[in-house]
Parts: C-alpha cells; structure tokens; sequence
C-alpha cells in the first residue's frame, strides 16, 4: 500500500512543487493548510494574507487532485513563538522565531495532527535534504543535508530538529534549485508558478518589527551612546589575552561579550527602548552625520542603552568567539555529541544564509566555547549557531552571548 504523506501547503510555489513531486512519487498525498494568525488572536489586525494564501493552497489541491484541510494552529503559535519573541526581546535578546517554529510548530502540532491523519511521513518546502545509515547497532541514524540550492538551503532553520522529527520528514525539493521549482509549477500549471517568495512572519505581515514589538513593549526613552574604537575596554582585553595562561581562561576571554558601560562613550541621541534594537543592526538609529554609519555593538535593557560604534571595522562589533550553554546545545547527529574536554573543528554559521566558516569547538562543563578562525560580525544572544560536515548539519545552539 502507498505511505501517506501530509504536506505542509502553504500556498507558496515551494510546497506546490513538494506536492506535486510526491504525487508523481506514488504516495498518497494530504495537502495541510495551518492558520498561524487569527485576526485579533495575535496581534495586528487585518495585516496577513493568510486568507489568499489558503485559498491558493486549496486550488493546488484540487489541482493535484489531493484532499485539502485547514487547522487553526493560532494559539498553539502565540504560545510557542510569538510569546517567545516578547519575552527574548525584552531580556534584550535576538529569538529567531523561524527555527523555534519547525521544532515546535511544523515539526511538532501539526506534525501530530498529520500523524492523528494516518501520515507515515510530514512533508515541507524546505531546501534540504534528508537521508538515513544504518549504525553498526542496526539503528536507523537519520542526516539533515542543505538543500542543493546555496542560495536558497534553508537548513539553518530545521537546525533544531530531533531524529525522532527527521525520521518522519520528507523535503520533496531539497535536490532543486528555485528556478527548477518554478519551472515545475509552471509546466503544471500550477497557481503559485510566479508567486513571490513570502517574507518573513507571516503574522507580522507588512509591519516593521519594532512596531510588531511595541504592541508588548512598551516605548521607553533612553539613550544612544557611541564608543570609540580606540576605547580602553578593547585594548584590555588584548592584554587579558595575552596574559592568559591556561585554556580555559583564554577560551573565557575569547567568547565573551564586551561589558559596557554608559559612562564609556558619548551620548548622540535618544531612542524608544533597547529591546527593539539588535546587535549588528544599522538602519533606524536616526543618528546621521559621523563620518562612518553607526552599527549596534550592545544593548543593555536594564540600564536601557544602546551602545553604537562607527563602521563595519568596529572592534566592538567583531568578535572570535560565542558560548552556548550546556542546556542549549542540540545535536541533531545525537551519536556525534561531544564529550566534556573534547575539541572539534567544524564549518558554521551564526545567521541564516551566512557563508560556512571554520571554527573550533571546545566542550566544557558548562558549555560549548565556539572559536572561530576568522572573527564574525553581529554575534546577538538569543540567535542560532549551526555546525556542519559538509553539506550536513550536525547541531545547534543558542548563542548565550
Ligand atoms: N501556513 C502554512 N501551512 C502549511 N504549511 C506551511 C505553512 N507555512 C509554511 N509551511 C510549510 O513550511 C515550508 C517552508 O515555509 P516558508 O515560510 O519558508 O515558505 P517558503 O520557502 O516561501 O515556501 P512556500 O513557497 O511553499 O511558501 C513551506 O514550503 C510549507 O511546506
């Protein structure tokens, strides 16, 4: 008999092609719309296209000649990832609400709801791969694989999945490239053929994020400070790493956030509230007229500063390490979990779409220490780092800092 799959429809030409391919592929296909976002549940009313969207999800369907249903996952979804955002951007962290919304979401309600339907496998529209070995135990070890598509592999964000998940998932369109997907929906005249591609949250819609925030966080002056490259605290830590004498402390000095102060800089304007700005973050400062744009190098929320350096070359927004601590460190090859005093070096990235880079891994007994060769930019608490072999993603982890 065919497996049954139950694919993620979401209206985009990505998930049109998933279902299509796995109809081409024998299975017996459910096509799945979920609603994230109710008018009024959430937040901004009358901002999310989500009505179209279903609607088109529904024509695929019907095209494909494959039931169709809809699920009201709303409040499931202000539970897991929109209560999740307030409260990491108001400790003054940057959450990523996609990754959070495959592990919990994708690959967990509606992955039940798919199961409760009979489904052997969730299928998605993710550019990535899947594929499986068998141990010298006999077990099944799953892999997660980017997509084939650079451009596009989107592997980052599925980067906090369990074996038990990826034993169940199926990614239809890993092994294409986006202009062959939109061939495909073209030569089957599918609805989505010329869609564009959505953009970010859909319950954030057309909002900016700061006023998506302002609907919990409330507005709160304070003040923007700009510290000099040349500042004291920058000089110090070169010195404290070179007096370093041991491992550990020079792993301590390397992955750790700069402390600031108000006191270290100059004030050169007010904003509305810290937990709306982002490390690395350029635009909406509205502090023109130095020489060089000022970035974010900090943020404080419980003095509520916002501290700036000049230019992409600032010492402060270029660091050689990150941590994450010992509960947030995911192993999505649970049989590649390092031990404490073990080092490994791997390829990684701190941001979606980031070019792999080589970095060190240190496991301590309270946490990975991740060194990389060359220095990174924009390193937020709160965001994820994911590691690879290849093309195959091996784990995750919350930036601490
Ligand atoms: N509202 C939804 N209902 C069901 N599945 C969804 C929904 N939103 C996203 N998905 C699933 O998650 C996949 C990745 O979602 P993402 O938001 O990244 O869309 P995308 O890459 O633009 O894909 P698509 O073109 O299919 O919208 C989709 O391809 C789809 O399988």
């Amino acid at each position: 008999m065919a497996k049954r799959v139950v694919v993620g429809l979401s209206g985009g030409v990505d998930s049109s092609v998933a279902a299509h391919l796995l109809v081409e592929q024998g299975y017996e296909v459910i096509g799945l719309f979920m609603i994230n976002w109710h008018d009024g549940s959430v937040t901004i009313q009358g901002e999310c296209p989500w009505i179209d969207d279903s609607n088109d999800a529904l024509l695929v369907a019907n095209k494909l000649n494959i039931p169709f249903q809809s699920v009201d996952l709303s409040e499931q979804y202000k539970e897991r990832i929109v209560d999740y955002m307030f409260s990491e951007y108001e400790a003054g962290r940057t959450p990523n609400p996609d990754v959070l919304c495959n592990r919990e979401v994708k690959f967990d309600v509606f992955m039940d709801i798919a199961l409760s339907l009979g489904a052997d496998y969730v299928a998605m529209g993710h550019y990535c791969r899947k594929d499986s070995f068998i141990d010298e135990n006999g077990k099944e070890v799953f892999r997660l694989l980017a997509g084939v598509d650079g451009n596009k592999d989107q592997s980052y964000f599925l980067s906090q999945l369990s074996q038990e998940q990826l034993s169940k998932a199926l990614f239809p369109i890993g092994e294409l490239t986006k202009p062959q997907v939109r061939d495909i929906a073209a030569e089957q005249d599918l609805i989505t053929a010329n869609k564009k591609d959505s953009q970010g949250l859909c319950f954030i819609g057309k909002v900016k994020l700061p006023d998506f925030l302002k609907q919990q966080l409330l507005p709160k002056k304070g003040n923007i400070v700009e510290v000099s490259k040349e500042h004291q605290i920058y000089a110090d830590r070169e010195a404290e790493l070179l007096k370093a004498s041991t491992e550990e402390e020079k792993l301590e000095i390397l992955t750790s956030p700069y402390q600031y102060k108000p006191t270290y800089g100059k004030k050169v304007g007010d904003h509305q509230g810290a937990h709306y700005y982002t490390i690395g973050q350029r635009k909406g400062l509205g502090v023109g007229g130095t020489p060089l744009p000022l970035f974010v190098i900090a943020t404080d929320t419980k003095t509520n500063t916002i501290y700036t350096g000049q230019g992409d070359q600032h010492p402060g927004l270029n660091r050689q390490g990150l941590k994450v601590n010992s509960d947030e460190i995911h192993w999505v090859r649970t049989d590649l979990a390092m031990k404490v005093g073990e080092t490994r070096e791997y390829m990684a990235r701190i941001r979606y779409r980031q070019p792999l880079e080589k970095v060190t891994l240190y496991m301590k007994s309270d946490g990975l220490y991740c060194v990389f060769e060359n220095k990174q930019s924009g390193i937020s608490a709160g965001q994820f780092i994911t590691w690879y072999t290849d093309d195959e993603l091996i784990g995750s982890g919350v930036i601490a800092g």
